[in-house]
């Protein structure tokens, strides 16, 4: 199953754009053994209209465009369904056994997202209750790509 980021905002060169490399590349390089292929973060700027609800409109068509016919999407928002980072391991899992062939995780900007992408998404799921920069969302979200992927293989990255 081929697994990508969709975000809205760009990140600069920084400790955070470092810390997605790193976790994006562990992903990637050890997806392989579950069954998943990372593609790439899908990046873009933030709308510069004049009001929120076109922002987001906007924002929101350049992600539905982005999306493979039948692929699965996943956004974030802080009022989406919390998972421990086992039941997201097999969130992705059980999509990778439906033979699901394509999954993209969407960030919003600082308007949030789009009102119309929930009712395409397949979940919406929360890193906490708190609201992150999307920044750090994008970071939290890698360590928990590669998190799932050692999960699913049995490595003994994560323990509890
Ligand atoms: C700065 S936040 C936007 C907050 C915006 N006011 C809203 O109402 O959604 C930017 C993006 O980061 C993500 N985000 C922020 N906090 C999150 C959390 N606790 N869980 C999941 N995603 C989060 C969401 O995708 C959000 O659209």
């Amino acid at each position: 199953m081929r697994i990508g980021l969709f975000a809205v905002g760009r990140l600069k060169s920084g400790p955070e754009k470092d810390l997605v490399a790193r976790y994006l590349d562990r992903f990637a390089k050890a997806g392989p053994a579950v069954g998943f292929e990372f593609t790439r973060v899908a990046e873009v700027g933030e709308s510069r209209a004049s009001n929120a609800e076109t922002r987001k409109r906007e924002e929101a068509a350049a992600l539905l465009k982005s999306l493979a016919d039948g692929g699965i999407l996943i956004l974030l928002d802080e009022r989406g369904k919390a998972l421990d980072s086992e039941a997201f391991a097999n969130l992705l899992g059980s999509y990778r056994d439906q033979g699901k062939r394509e999954l993209t995780i969407a960030i919003g900007g600082a308007d949030g997202l789009d009102p119309a992408l929930y009712d395409r998404a397949d979940a919406t799921l929360c890193l906490g209750k708190m609201t992150w920069p999307h920044q750090l969302v994008r970071t939290l979200i890698a360590e928990q790509l590669y998190r799932a992927v050692t999960i699913l293989s049995g490595h003994p990255y994560h323990r509890v």
